[in-house]
């Protein structure tokens, strides 16, 4: 027995070559792989290769969120990683959460135009001339943001740039850059003009040129009143500002110079500046006698496009200005603009001490655009930019349903009918009289995405009955101005009275993610066929393209229809962007037809039901 055991090994007793690995090549040479699978796969390992049970994660990993998948593949906004067909097109520059929310808490702390240090002069004129008429005025986030950084940067303060990376001029060592961007109809016209109306203000005291100006007539005038001489014209001496203003404001149409144009001359009359406004709308002589007043000019308003064409001609033009707002930089630093705007910031860089660049979205271009030319400048973003407001409702209607089988001119028409009905039978039902059925009209602005189509549209839905105007390039400055009055007043009723947010809207589903798709639900009554014997006497419609979407304060606006989906979320964004202006209620209706990217509509209408920032 004891020599059996000598000669057969215990079965317990492990190889003791168990620690070594597997020889490595086969008898015939060939490379042998250890078996790891099978029942004894495991066996004889020196570590246990347990499958299934998660490896420790590094410190780093355990950081990172959720379904981290490298840098490159993640969303680079909180919003971003939602949406599906619209990363296809990628439009919007992100901006990440955290700044979102660092930004929100400053936001929080200022409650009044007191806590700026404005001029007193500039601060009372808030109130009295720009917000005129308004209870409980306070700055809104851009104003929040932008104000107390342009006054800073004016006193000094802030990052400053030597050099222009791009340009053939070399910089005034003090100049500052800010980009402003933040929602559409929230306020950033005030939010650069107010401090560089302050700037100019300011600035006056200490020029040399116009305190001696000031000296002279001054001078001129006592010797007038004391020798009583026949007046002479008073100083022969043109102002130091004539046809050399101190700050310049662009924008890219003729409108918007007229509309930013008003605002600030109405803060002029009180703070007592001199303002100009410029641009084709307005005859050469007009333009000349603005320009040279003799009297001098402190803000120039004006289009690239023309302020371009009188700098060839006079180069002093842009020899003093030390302030320039490009508001609407999106289109402006455009393909098409970028020339003309770029070259106008060249010739004004000797001077400038603040470069200001306004926007309601930050297109992917013009952010890389900006980060190769200004990489200094700073950024004013508010927490909600890129987001469609949550009070603003977008409805679908299914042009390829009944009634309308393809017929886009009918669902518009129809479209049009429904709102202006439930407008006149929420008159009636509120017991008022004819005469204040004014007080209850509906403006409506129909987007189309080619020019070509906005007067076949209009001729359509006036052949319905409606009150439909065209605005393209092709009407005169002098019949849009006329146009747009109706739409910018705000007739319509403040947030306070408006009506609820379903008691007029009769057939278009409501924003709901359930149903992204929702169908329009014809009314009753069958759109008007025959040539108009019915007509709406309470509803205005104007139909236009990109034109109108810019900018425009159409603060009596409560209903956009969207007859084409747009070509991007920057156009959903403006085109939109018309109605809900500063806190007020709006709707969307996007016609859906046969060949739209239906998928992009509903991620638009799904970001906008959960108030995100679109990308
Ligand atoms: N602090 C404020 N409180 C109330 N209303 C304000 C305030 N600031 C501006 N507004 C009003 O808000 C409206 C929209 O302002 P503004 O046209 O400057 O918006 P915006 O942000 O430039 O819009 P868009 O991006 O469409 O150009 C104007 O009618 C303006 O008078």
């Amino acid at each position: 027995m004891a020599q059996l055991r000598k000669r057969v090994p215990s079965r317990m007793t492990l190889s003791p070559r168990v620690a070594q690995s597997t020889p490595r090549i086969t008898p015939g040479g060939k490379p042998v792989k250890r078996k790891s699978k099978g029942p004894f796969g495991g066996l004889n390992l020196k570590e246990a290769r347990i499958q299934g049970v998660p490896e420790r994660r590094s410190q780093a990993a355990e950081k990172r969120p959720e379904g981290w998948k490298g840098k490159r593949n993640q969303p680079r906004s909180a919003s971003e990683g939602h949406f599906k067909a619209l990363k296809m097109q990628r439009a919007l520059a992100p901006v990440s959460y955290g700044y979102r929310t660092s930004v929100k808490e400053r936001i929080g702390q200022i409650e009044s135009f007191d806590d700026f240090p404005l001029l007193p002069i500039v601060r009372d004129s808030i109130a009295t001339q720009a917000l005129k008429g308004m209870e409980e005025i306070a700055p809104t986030p851009i104003q929040c943001l932008a104000i107390p950084a342009l006054l800073e940067s004016d006193k000094g303060g802030g990052k400053t740039r030597k050099k222009p990376i791009v340009g053939p001029v070399e910089a005034k060592a003090a100049m500052k850059e800010f980009l402003l961007a933040a929602e559409t109809g929230s306020g950033k016209t005030l939010a650069y003009l107010l401090p560089t109306v302050d700037a100019i203000k300011r600035a006056e005291t200490m020029d040399p040129d116009v305190v001696a100006h000031k000296v002279a007539l001054e001078e001129e005038k006592r010797k007038q009143n004391t020798l009583e001489l026949e007046p002479p014209p008073l100083s022969s001496q043109p102002h130091p500002t004539t046809g050399r203003p101190r700050a310049i404001i662009l924008l890219p149409t003729s409108e918007l110079v007229a509309q930013v144009g008003a605002l600030a001359k109405s803060l002029s009359h009180t703070v007592k500046f001199r303002a100009a406004l410029v641009s084709s709308a307005y005859s050469g002589r007009v333009i000349r006698n603005r320009l040279f007043d003799p009297k001098g000019i402190d803000i120039l308003i004006s289009t690239p496009h023309l302020l371009a064409s009188v700098a060839k001609s006079d180069p002093n033009i842009l020899s003093r200005v030390t302030h320039l707002v490009i508001d609407e930089a999106d289109s402006l630093l455009d393909r098409s603009f970028t020339p003309l705007t770029a070259e106008i910031i060249d010739r004004a860089t000797p001077s400038l001490c603040q470069l200001v660049l306004c926007s309601a979205t930050i297109p992917r271009s013009l952010d890389s655009f900006l980060r190769k030319r200004f990489p200094d400048m700073r950024r004013l973003t508010t927490p909600k930019l890129h987001a469609i407001p949550r009070r603003v409702q977008l409805g679908v209607v299914d042009v390829e349903k009944d009634p309308y089988r393809g017929n886009k001119n009918l669902a518009c028409a129809d479209s049009i009918w429904t709102i202006g009905k439930a407008a006149e039978e929420h008159t009636i039902s509120h017991g008022k009289v004819h005469k204040e059925k004014s007080m209850d009209m509906k403006h409506i602005i129909v987007f189309v995405n080619e020019r070509e189509k906005v007067t076949e549209v209009a001729d359509y839905l006036q052949s319905k009955g409606i009150s439909a105007e065209a605005l393209s390039r092709d009407t005169s400055f002098q019949r849009q101005s006329e146009i747009l009055t109706a739409f910018t007043s705000p007739t319509t009723p403040t947030p306070a009275t408006a009506p609820s947010s379903t008691g007029d809207f009769l057939t278009v589903a409501t924003t709901s993610p359930e149903t992204p798709q929702a169908t329009y639900i014809p009314a009753n009554r069958c759109p008007p066929t025959t040539p108009p014997r019915r007509s709406l006497p309470n509803t205005r419609v104007l139909v236009t393209t990109d034109l109108g979407s810019r900018g425009i304060d159409t603060l009596a606006v409560r209903h956009v229809i969207l007859y084409d989906i747009p070509h991007s979320t920057i156009d959903f964004i403006h085109r939109l962007g018309r109605t809900g202006r500063m806190g007020r209620r709006g709707r969307g209706i996007v016609l859906v037809g046969k060949g739209d990217r239906r998928d992009v509509v509903r991620e638009v209408r799904e970001g906008m039901y959960k108030g995100q920032a679109l990308v």
